[in-house]
């Protein structure tokens, strides 16, 4: 048994073998989403199997001509549901300190995908509680021009996340940009410290990167177990890929690299007991860590338990 979480930033597009059995997973980024396939239990097991911590209302069969198909995992219900739980503690810090959780975001230029993910994470925002703020640039600012935005956030109190859009113009430098987020407030996990706190035993990051935790809360809330299973990430990018494999591991799994490829949901579904769907898989999952992360770094900044 194994398990496979790729990302299509990597340049692997080999399809899987049905026959090898294995299980894949396909974590994508930007313009695509994420999709992760499971097999827990072997493919004879899957038709059997109903896990009591399956919800049927999150569950769906996947239609297929095939004989066996894999639960498809409902990141949108999840998120929806993870959402609710994060505008009851909004509420909660509201009436407890008058404090609302902001989230910042730094959009530089005018990419059509930017511009629409921007203004989800928006509307995600507003519909927790969460007052968001919003900067932005034209494509030929300068780094400066961030940097001074940057700064301007970090030093808002109100301000508890901030985030730059990736991808951000080519002539800028997207490390040192990233660098001058304060480590406090870098809800989505990108900053070198968090990532390296990521990656050391006993040092836990303050924020971890929004799509690989969402997957590993999507495997929490369908109760795949991780440990000791065998997983295999594809794709190794500093905010989908690298991240997922160091959280992976952390569940003491063995650890080694291989190269597999990227995944055929059609033929995945066949052999896999559980896969997300794109759209309405590790998407909506995204955003709703970024406001998880959001409120968390609002309660650690004011103290609020
Ligand atoms: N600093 C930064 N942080 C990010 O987290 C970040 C980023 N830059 N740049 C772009 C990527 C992409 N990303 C997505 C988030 C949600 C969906 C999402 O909700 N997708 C829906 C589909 C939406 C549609 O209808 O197209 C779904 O999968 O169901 C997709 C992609 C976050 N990104």
């Amino acid at each position: 048994m194994a398990s496979a979480l790729s990302d299509c930033s990597s340049r692997a597009t080999a399809r899987l073998l049905p026959f090898q059995r294995s299980v894949q997973s396909r974590v994508s980024q930007f313009q695509r989403s994420v999709s992760i396939a499971w097999n827990p239990l072997g493919m004879n097991a899957i038709r059997s199997a109903a896990s009591p911590h399956w919800s049927s209302s999150a569950v769906a069969p996947v239609a297929m001509t095939t004989e066996t198909s894999a639960k498809v995992i409902d990141g949108k219900s999840v998120a929806k549901q993870i959402k609710d739980e994060i505008a009851g503690e909004i509420l909660r810090m509201k009436d407890g300190t008058g404090i609302v959780p902001g989230l910042a975001v730094i959009l530089v230029g005018s990419r059509k995908d930017s511009q629409t993910y921007v203004r989800n994470k928006k509307k995600a925002c507003e519909a927790v509680g969460i007052k968001s703020y919003e900067a932005n640039l034209p494509e030929d600012s300068t780094e400066e021009d961030v940097l001074k935005h940057i700064a301007r956030f970090n030093d808002d109190p109100s301000v508890h996340g901030i985030l730059v859009q990736l991808p951000l113009p080519r002539h800028m430098n997207e490390e040192k940009i990233l660098n001058a987020v304060s480590i406090e407030k870098d809800v989505d996990g990108f900053h070198p410290l968090n990532i390296g706190r990521l990656a050391m035993q006993g040092r836990d990051p303050l924020f971890v990167p929004c799509t690989p935790k969402g997957c590993m809360e999507l495997l929490h809330r369908y109760g795949v177990e991780i440990k000791g299973k065998r997983a295999v990430v594809i794709g190794r990018s500093n905010i989908v890929g690298m991240p997922a494999a160091l959280l992976l591991q952390d569940a003491e799994s063995p650890r080694g690299y291989r190269l597999v490829g990227d995944v055929c949901y059609e033929e995945v579904c066949t052999v896999a007991s559980a896969i997300t769907p794109v759209p309405g898989g590790v998407g909506p999952m995204t955003i709703a860590m970024l406001l998880s992360n959001t409120l968390s770094s609002a309660k650690r900044i004011h103290n609020f338990k």
